[in-house]
């Protein structure tokens, strides 16, 4: 059966780190709360890089119910948990380690299996299915809530510009051993693991961004990995932002309310 066509993403621009950071937790409660009322549990893949630090303002909010997320990372680098480069340590070090979250709803990888990257990608997409197949019996999982980074490059998750994995449509978690930002092996979410989440929300913020940013935002017929994400209706897709980021880019930002 064919999708309805997805909506428009929903641009949000903040003057400061501050206000974007503090806009992007009071979205995350709405979300949290809504599928916490819906299924008791609160579904969310995160990513590494620059996302991690910007979801400090959940840190001692009260209204955060941390016992019922279950968190897998939308990419991860195929590294020891402990070694610098890892999406996990990052993550544990902004976050996980300054809130409650029942370590056995955190999804790290399987690192007995460092060395077959097949096997490990093969592991963490049954961790998926253990998570959602049995529960929503769905062709892909579907997810409350995808944060995802943009990469300077337009990469987003593990999925970058030209790379054969953009056309994976059939498995939930790719592997690759060629990545062009080392490290070179990483797992990563596939699109249609993407495109079925209710919400994915992209986090971006300084001068640094601002030409990829305008690319992606102005110019989606690129085809940039970041421009791909497109949520299947009623999946909804957000950018939050701040003005640094923003500065060239001609579509148009709607007002943040919730
Ligand atoms: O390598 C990665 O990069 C992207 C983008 O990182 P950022 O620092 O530019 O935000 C990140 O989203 C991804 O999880 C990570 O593995």
């Amino acid at each position: 059966m064919a999708h309805p066509a997805p909506h428009p993403p929903i641009l949000y621009s903040f003057p400061d780190a501050g206000s974007l950071v503090s806009s992007l937790a009071s979205f995350i409660l709405k979300a949290q709360k809504e599928a916490v009322e819906k299924k008791g549990r609160f579904t969310v893949a995160l990513s590494g890089g620059s996302l991690p630090k910007m979801l400090s303002g959940l840190i001692g909010h009260p209204s955060v119910k941390w016992d019922k997320w279950h968190v897998f990372y939308a990419d991860e680098r195929v590294v020891p948990l402990d070694d610098p480069d890892s999406n996990h340590l990052l993550c544990t070090d902004t976050l996980f380690s300054k809130v409650a979250i029942p370590p056995e709803q955190i999804h790290a990888i399987d690192t007995s299996l460092l060395d077959d990257l097949e096997e490990l990608a093969d592991t963490y997409e049954k961790e998926l299915i253990r998570e959602f197949a049995q529960k929503d019996a769905a062709r892909f999982p579907v997810f409350d809530l995808i944060l995802l980074g943009m990469g300077p490059d337009g990469h987003t998750a593990s999925l970058f510009p030209g790379h054969a994995l953009l056309a994976e449509d059939d498995r939930w978690i790719a592997w690759l051993d060629d990545s062009p930002k080392p490290p070179p092996k990483r797992i990563t979410f596939t699109y249609p693991v993407i495109n079925h989440a209710l919400r994915v929300a992209f986090v971006a913020s300084g001068a640094g961004k601002v030409e990829m940013l305008r690319t992606v935002l102005d110019e989606p017929e690129k085809g940039l990995p970041s421009s791909r994400v497109k949520p299947v209706s009623p999946g909804q897709l957000y950018w939050f932002v701040d003005d640094a980021a923003s500065a060239a880019v001609q579509y148009s930002r709607t007002a943040f309310k919730l």
